[in-house]
């Protein structure tokens, strides 16, 4: 059944070599041609994990194997092999442009390299239209690129071929789709879908590799599937994406209209001026990769990565919970539907999504049915169990959704939990409802809503080493100025912080890593940054500053008064401001209170006598100090990997955090962090292979011993 004459059908003709890539269903490896010495990429699709019949797999992978258009994956041969699907390809040797990007780039390419990659990935969709297919999986995760800057759309045979079966990315009761790049009209049943859902995805695809992340990422899939009917269409944005040229935004602007027939088609697309000064590919595309490890290294470092996200699956529940919810708020750009998966994002909602959801039981009446709405509100907090699949009988078809069951059934006597934390919310005055409340929440977040977290946003509420910014910023309107209080308060506030998260409280830019899961390496990393955008306009308004993960809103401002910080020692007690975390082990700097009394409006109107201002200066001057102490010694006790985590994760904590307006200095600090990413990334590689160069010595070592051993009659040997 091969395409291609010069590719045998013979699994022994072929040497599997590194892995370069997984997916939901298939493992991809770069690999040799024994008879011709060629490099491939063989894709082993495991046929246990897709439920399609044999024959249509063939079928499809036949036609696969037919396309022939530069821009576009062909499959050489394809063959069974045991469980599984051998596919044969071209080696693209730079991998895809999401790993590229979580590799390299957690904040998206500039403009020229995005230009080049979105052209060519046109060019293909062009031809796939033209040849009356749809692609259906447009996205960063499956535009491949080589290391001449070739870049080529791939996924298209085989995985269409899953769709057509009906269960494209599906075993047992756990599928993975990415509702992010899904046009409206798909996620709608009954509206039915052409080509131009390959334009709404390949929209996406551009503010993804513009941002590093999808739209919407950082939500439940349901949710997604929410905002992506009932909201405005995702954009770049005039002010905050002020590096994008007018053309690119207009450009994206084009793709994403949720009228179908608006769009254009990948014909008249390609006559945007956007595309017509696009760069060629291999002047913008190949500078990416320089100085970057080879992509087998980049993917065994993600790999690292990700058994130790699995490592984490072991840690007690709400430590665990509190990280996936550090990597929830940055954003992940694929969604594994697994029910677990999905009760855990469901009990990571932030109380400002609740606001968003409360007319989503109703939306999702009417645009799904009332088992849909019903499920939903039995889930909680806008995520449905999906325990059916996105089904479609054949191309064109609209895709519909069989639904659902709730695990948490938010029905009074049907489930005591439930019912606890409503009467919980119900005593302390909170919203309760079965749309709202996080009826699936750890205990954790349970005792926060027993306990009653008046004005604390546990969600949008951070730790971190407390920072002057705040004291002298704030309107003093509101506070108590009695250090007393204040020290038994952020005692408490950071109490309830912890019962909330019990998240480790980096200050900095170290980054938490990923949740492990089957297809992390397609989800990429938002830089911290990531949290700033999931603050909605209502928080954003009373947001004084942003710490770390946390931020200090006017309501609870008042709790942040100006105690300086005097010393940084180790971690002693458990009434220190600051609690241990998680991950940061002993450093953790212990606030001691400086005399004060004076407000921070005495401080700035200049009534302050000079010896106190000194003072509060050079209170301001230690804290700094302590803090650039901590951060170094932080880094002294990161684990190599979790410091490669970090590094990964686009954050080196040395990096000089920019104000958003002061775009030169931001500039330079990510160009300077991405050389020391290359820099990481090299030094790991390196330590990988000193790794590899060690092992073969013992062996060898354990080999001549075993001989000395043996010539000398069984002597003992050390
Ligand atoms: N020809 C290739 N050359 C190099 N790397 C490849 C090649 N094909 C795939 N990869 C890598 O393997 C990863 C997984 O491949 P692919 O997307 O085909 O698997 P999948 O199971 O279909 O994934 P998905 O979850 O996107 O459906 C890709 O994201 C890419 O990084």
């Amino acid at each position: 059944m091969g395409g291609n004459r010069s590719y045998s059908a013979n699994p022994s003709d072929y040497k599997l070599l590194e892995e370069v890539g997984y997916g939901a269903s298939a493992t991809v490896y770069r690999a040799i041609f024994l008879p011709t010495n060629d490099i491939v990429a063989v894709k082993c699709l495991d046929l246990d994990r897709c439920n399609s019949n044999l024959d249509d797999i063939r079928r499809e992978a036949q036609t696969m194997s037919l396309i022939d258009h530069p821009n576009v994956i062909r499959a050489y041969c394809s063959f069974v092999v045991d469980h599984n699907l051998w596919v044969v390809m071209p080696f693209m040797s730079e991998g895809s442009c999401l790993h590229l990007m979580k590799s390299a780039y957690p904040d998206g390419f500039e403009e020229p390299a995005i230009g080049s990659v979105l052209k060519e990935t046109l060019k293909a969709l062009y031809y796939l239209h033209q040849q009356g297919h749809i692609h259906r999986d447009v996205k960063a995760g499956n535009i491949l690129l080589d290391n001449n800057g070739t870049v080529k759309l791939a996924d298209f045979g085989v995985s269409a071929c899953m769709f057509d079966a009906g269960d494209r990315q599906r075993s047992r009761n756990t599928f993975v789709g990415t509702p992010c790049w899904m046009a409206p009209e798909v996620l709608q049943p009954g509206s039915g879908y052409n080509s131009k859902a390959d334009i709404w995805s390949f929209g996406i695809t551009a503010l993804e590799l513009a941002h590093g992340h999808a739209p919407f990422s950082k939500y439940p899939p349901m949710k997604v599937l929410l905002m992506t009917i009932q909201n405005a269409p995702p954009g770049l944005d005039y002010d905050r994406d002020k590096k994008f040229s007018k053309s690119f935004k207009e450009m994206v602007a084009m793709c994403l209209v949720k009228d179908q027939t608006k769009r254009p088609t990948a014909e008249k697309l390609l006559k945007h001026s956007f595309f017509k000064h696009a760069k060629p590919p291999e002047l913008s595309v190949k500078k990416l990769f320089a100085g970057l490890p080879p992509l087998w290294n980049r993917v065994k470092s993600l790999q690292l990565k990700d058994a130790a996200q699995l490592a984490l699956k072991k840690m007690p529940s709400a430590e665990q919970e509190a990280i996936s919810q550090s990597e929830y708020q940055r954003g992940v750009s694929a969604w594994n539907f697994d029910i677990e998966d999905l009760k855990a994002q469901a009990s990571l909602v932030r109380d400002d999504d609740i606001h968003e959801c409360k007319d989503d039981y109703e939306s999702l009446k009417s645009s799904f049915g009332h088992k849909v709405a019903e499920a939903y509100r039995g889930s909680g907090l806008g995520t449905l169990n999906l325990i059916g699949e996105v089904s479609q009988s054949e191309f064109g078809e609209p895709m519909t959704i069989d639904l659902l069951q709730s695990d948490c059934l938010n029905e009074k006597g049907k489930n005591p939990e439930c019912d606890m934390v409503e009467a919980g919310l119900h005593e302390k005055g909170l919203r309760k409802n079965g749309l709202g409340i996080d009826i699936t929440a750890s205990t954790s977040e349970k005792e926060v809503v027993m306990t009653g977290a008046k004005s604390v946003k546990p969600r949008q509420t951070q730790s971190g080493p407390l920072t002057p910014g705040a004291i002298l910023n704030h309107s003093s309107s509101e506070r108590v100025h009695n250090s007393e209080r204040f020290e038994n308060e952020i005692s408490q506030v950071n109490e309830r912080v912890c019962l909330v998260r019990k998240a480790p409280s980096f200050s900095g830019p170290l980054m938490l890593p990923t949740r492990a899961s089957a297809n992390s390496l397609s989800a990429p990393i938002k830089s911290s940054g990531g949290f700033r955008d999931s603050l909605d306009d209502k928080s954003k308004a009373n947001l004084v500053q942003i710490k770390g993960r946390f931020s200090v809103t006017s309501e609870n401002l008042y709790l942040v008064k100006d105690i300086p910080l005097s010393s940084v020692s180790r971690r002693s007690s458990q009434t220190s401001p600051l609690r241990k975390s998680a991950s940061v082990g002993d450093w953790i700097p212990e606030y001691k209170q400086a005399p004060n009394n004076h407000s921070p409006k005495d401080l700035t109107n200049g009534n302050m006598p000079t010896s106190i201002v000194m003072t509060h200066l050079q209170n301001l001057l230690q804290q700094t100090s302590a803090q650039q102490d901590l951060i170094v010694n932080l880094l002294n006790t990161l684990q190599p990997a979790e410091f490669v985590d970090a590094a990964q994760n686009g954050k080196l904590p040395p990096l000089p955090r920019c104000s958003e307006s002061n775009g030169n200095v931001k500039t330079a600090a990510s160009e300077r962090e991405r050389l020391l990413l290359g820099k990481i990334s090299e030094l790991q590689s390196r330590m990988m292979s000193l790794t590899d160069e060690l092992t073969a010595e013992k062996l060898k070592y354990d080999q001549l011993q075993q001989q000395l051993r043996l010539m000398s009659g069984g002597e003992e040997w050390d």
